[in-house]
């Protein structure tokens, strides 16, 4: 037999496991138009809903007239706050532990707030209803900036006036949300006033969103006859929809089939709870047809989870060498009209307090205020668990800063105060414990590969062209080495509405020896059912190509919470490595038993157990997936399968060192990424190619963001970027070339040493693209500027610093 020849080197290779280039299955079915969207669910009498929304960024309504949009034809109901306050759907709990209006409750707090829905026989009666709808609003002053809405005497919140304490302790004012403190405050304080130097600026991370290809959208269909419920969506944690929806709508959970079929792009847009799930619920079971609502581009940059809006106030203190001695932060935190970040439980600021960064900074303080204003509420990731975008952004321009203040060469300023590798697992000042790295080995790799020291050299000579008039370009280097963390989380410390952050894999071995895996994650586009199937294969022997890998429906998979924060990986990634293993100490046993040995006198070997010091004796893990069963053995059940939980020990914490060169025209503001290195440390890597993917996603997005990419307001709290015209989105014109690298430092306490990468290029890209602007002007002077730097603000920084003539 062929089989018994190879080398273990080539059986291994055969099952394209771990660390195998393996390509995407899944994009088989997307390549051909064989994907299954929620928008491509077709049900029999399917109805379809559409909102009525508040032109209005805060208004009293003063009536809804319904009468002529129930004329039109097709139309079937409109719903509004008052249909729903019978049955206690009118608000809704959101992730921050705050409630939300599902329909307008006699004001709106936001441009594009759902005020009505309106159900028809399809699509474009539905729009004809929401024409019709008559709504009569009442302006109230609008509040858009955050520090005059910690001032102001109009209150956004009527409901919670006079409620001091809120879902995250006291409420200094009617528009205040949650103070959030973390790390030494007194010991900060004396550290800056003794400090050598203390470089201190306000960082704005401005406002975007994260705009998926595919928007958000269900289908709730309502069996009246059997009872049940079954709700299809855009689901990123589609086990915790089902409990919530159970609980707000009273329909026991068995009686709940949440389906999140293929996702079209997340990033974070899809994890919270929106209104347009309720009411197509509601709809479903009034109408007891099943209905559809999906939004269009313009509802969903309006109305769904936007990302960020911090206000960063930072000091940093050193010695005159440059050793950095302590971190200060207060941030000023823009929640829109609700508070309904996508938050663990007990970080209403997320892992803001990562903000510590790459480096050893003894003590440390930090200080988060949540506000209301007339914006969209949301406050979810985009591409970074959990505000560590933020965090990376703060410090990353902090330590720029710091270098002009010391004028020193920001690369060496960074090395200085790295976390040492014998230092981990390293404490951090703001309550982390740091599992493992090693960034001096990243940085040098980094700046070696850029040749770090020749583009000085070369942007020091484009300067002195500059001054002497030979050229208008300038050259900018944008340094970072950012640490992120992913994998939430230890349950003790990590829960969304109470449920605890574990994640779960349940793994069916088929008597041929192929297999299913089940996982409580969702891939949206990471390509999990090619990467968990590689875990397996490397665990358990069997090859990937014979592992189905199936997520997404509560009815069959074991209970997870969901994919964001880059904690499939870290978490339901850790549960597969261990069902895994058990799927394996079984197979020992039917293989001993096989060979008439011990359990103990047999060892695994890529695929098969072999009799210990007699390679000839073996079985497969074909021929031992057939006997369990075939075979009745006796003391064991037959079957195999396992399932595991898992609740990680610790966060992982991936980090990256990244370099970005920019020419930047100082006439026109226009800037050309000249190239964009990319070092990322996550782990033990499963698929090379889909990190390098996961890498040029993220590093785009990022691009898109620090360079462009902005969710804007006016002054009446009109939404200026609602459209693709507006919101800029870069094609594959503006889109850099990416040159990635990485290093390997294993996560100590995961099965498989792996830690999370989706979301690093996204930390690491954005400071690295601003850093490069701020570097080209920083001979003249520049210190911070707020994103997104488009041509008209580079412009003007130009402009400004007085390089126009
Ligand atoms: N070491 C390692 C790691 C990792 N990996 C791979 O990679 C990926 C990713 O992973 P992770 O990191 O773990 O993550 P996940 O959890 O899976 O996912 C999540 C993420 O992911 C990212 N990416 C992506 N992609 C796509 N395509 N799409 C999408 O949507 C998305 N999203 C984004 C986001 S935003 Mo958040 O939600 O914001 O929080 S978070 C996020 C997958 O596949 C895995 O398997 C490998 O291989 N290795
Ligand atoms: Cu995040």
């Amino acid at each position: 037999m062929k089989d018994e020849v190879a080398t273990p080197e080539a059986r291994s290779a055969g099952l394209k496991g771990m660390g195998c280039s393996r390509k995407r299955v899944e994009d088989v079915r997307f390549t051909q138009g064989k994907g299954n969207y929620v928008d491509d669910i077709k049900l029999d009498g399917m109805l379809f809903g559409d909102f009525v929304r508040s032109p209005y960024a805060h208004a009293k309504v003063v009536s809804i007239n319904t009468e002529e949009a129930l004329k039109v034809p097709g139309v079937l109901a409109v719903l509004t706050a008052a249909d729903l306050a019978p049955l206690g759907l009118h608000w809704m709990p959101t992730l921050a532990g705050d409630k939300q209006m599902v329909l307008a409750d006699g004001k709106v707090l936001f441009q594009g707030q759902e005020v009505a829905y309106v159900v028809a026989t399809d699509r474009y009666a539905a729009s004809d209803g929401v024409e019709a709808v008559e709504v009569e609003y009442d302006e109230l002053p609008v509040l858009t900036n955050p520090f005059e809405a910690l001032e102001s005497d109009v209150v956004l919140r009527e409901d919670l006036a006079g409620q001091t304490e809120g879902a995250h302790g006291p409420r200094k004012h009617h528009n205040h949300i949650f103070t959030w403190e973390q790390g030494d405050k007194a010991a900060t304080e004396q550290v800056l006033a003794e400090a050598d130097v203390v470089a201190e600026e306000m960082i704005y991370y401005h406002r975007t969103h994260p705009c998926p290809l595919e928007t958000c959208g269900c289908v709730a269909s309502m069996d009246k006859v059997t009872g049940k419920l079954t709700l299809y969506g855009t689901f990123q944690a589609p086990h915790a929809i089902r409990t919530v929806v159970s609980l707000i709508s009273g329909i026991a959970e068995h009686n709940i089939r949440v389906i999140s079929p293929d996702i079209g792009g997340g990033f974070g847009n899809k994890v919270g709870a929106y209104a347009g799930y309720v009411c197509s619920v509601v709809a479903s079971i009034v109408t007891g047809k099943p209905v559809k609502w999906v939004e269009d581009r313009m509802d969903n940059l309006m109305s769904t989870a936007f990302a960020r809006d911090y206000w960063m106030q930072g000091k940093i203190a050193a010695t005159k060498e440059g050793k950095i001695t302590g971190l200060w932060c207060h941030t000023t935190a823009d929640h829109g009209g609700f508070d309904a970040c996508a938050d663990p439980t007990k970080f209403p600021a997320g892992f803001m307090n990562i903000c510590t960064g790459s480096y050893d900074i003894p003590v440390a303080y930090l200080s988060v205020d949540g506000v209301y204003t007339n914006k969209a509420p949301g406050g979810v990731a985009y591409r970074c668990s959990f505000r560590v975008t933020e965090a990376a952004y703060f410090i990353e321009r902090m330590i720029e800063v710091l270098a002009i203040k010391l004028n020193m060469d920001a690369a060496e300023l960074r090395r200085i105060n790295f976390i040492r590798k014998d230092q981990f697992p390293y404490q951090s000042a703001l309550g982390w414990e740091y599992d493992s790295g090693d960034y001096h080995t990243a940085w040098d790799k980094a700046l070696k590969a850029v040749g770090y020291d020749d583009l000085r050299k070369e942007q020091a000579q484009r300067l002195e062209d500059f001054k002497a008039g030979k050229t208008r370009k300038l050259i900018g280097i944008g340094l970072t080495h950012f640490t992120e963390i992913v994998g939430a989380g230890p349950v003790k410390n990590c829960d969304i509405l109470g449920l605890g952050m574990f994640d779960s894999c349940e793994i069916r071995i088929h008597p041929t020896g192929s297999a299913i895996a089940r996982l409580g994650t969702i891939s949206q586009g990471q390509g999990h059912a090619t990467t968990f199937a590689q875990i397996l294969a490397s665990e358990i022997g069997i090859p990937a190509d014979d592992i189905t890998i199936e997520e997404g429906d509560t009815d069959t998979a074991p209970y997870g919470l969901g994919t964001y924060g880059s904690r499939s990986t870290p978490v339901a990634g850790a549960a597969t490595a261990m069902a895994g293993r058990k799927i394996r100490a079984k197979a020992q046993m039917i293989a001993a038993y096989l060979l008439e040995v011990h359990d103990d006198d047999v060892e695994f070997d890529v695929d098969r157990f072999v009799v210990k010091g007699d390679g000839s004796r073996f079985k497969t893990m074909k021929e031992i997936a057939f006997a369990a069963y075939n075979k009745a053995i006796p003391g064991l059940e037959p079957g195999l399968e396992a399932v595991s939980y898992y609740d990680p020990p610790n966060m992982t914490y991936p980090f990256g060192a990244y370099i970005c060169v920019m020419e930047i025209d100082v006439d026109t503001g226009e800037h050309e990424v000249r190239s964009f290195y990319a070092l990322d440390d996550c782990g033990t890597r499963i698929n090379p190619m889909i990190i390098e993917g996961q890498i040029h996603g993220g590093a785009t997005e990022g691009y898109a963001i620090a360079m462009g990419q902005e969710i804007a307001y006016d002054d009446m709290g009109n939404h200026k970027s609602a459209t693709l015209m507006d919101f800029f989105l870069p094609t594959s014109w503006e889109t850099p070339t990416y040159q990635t690298d990485f290093t390997v430092t294993p996560s100590p306490h995961h099965p498989i040493g792996a830690k999370g990468v989706g979301e690093s290029p996204n930390v690491g890209s954005v400071p690295c693209f601003s850093n490069a602007v701020h570097d080209a002007f920083r001979p003249f002077g520049l210190v911070q500027s707020h994103m997104p730097h488009d041509h008209w603000r580079v412009w003007k920084i130009a402009n400004g610093l007085g390089l126009h003539g």
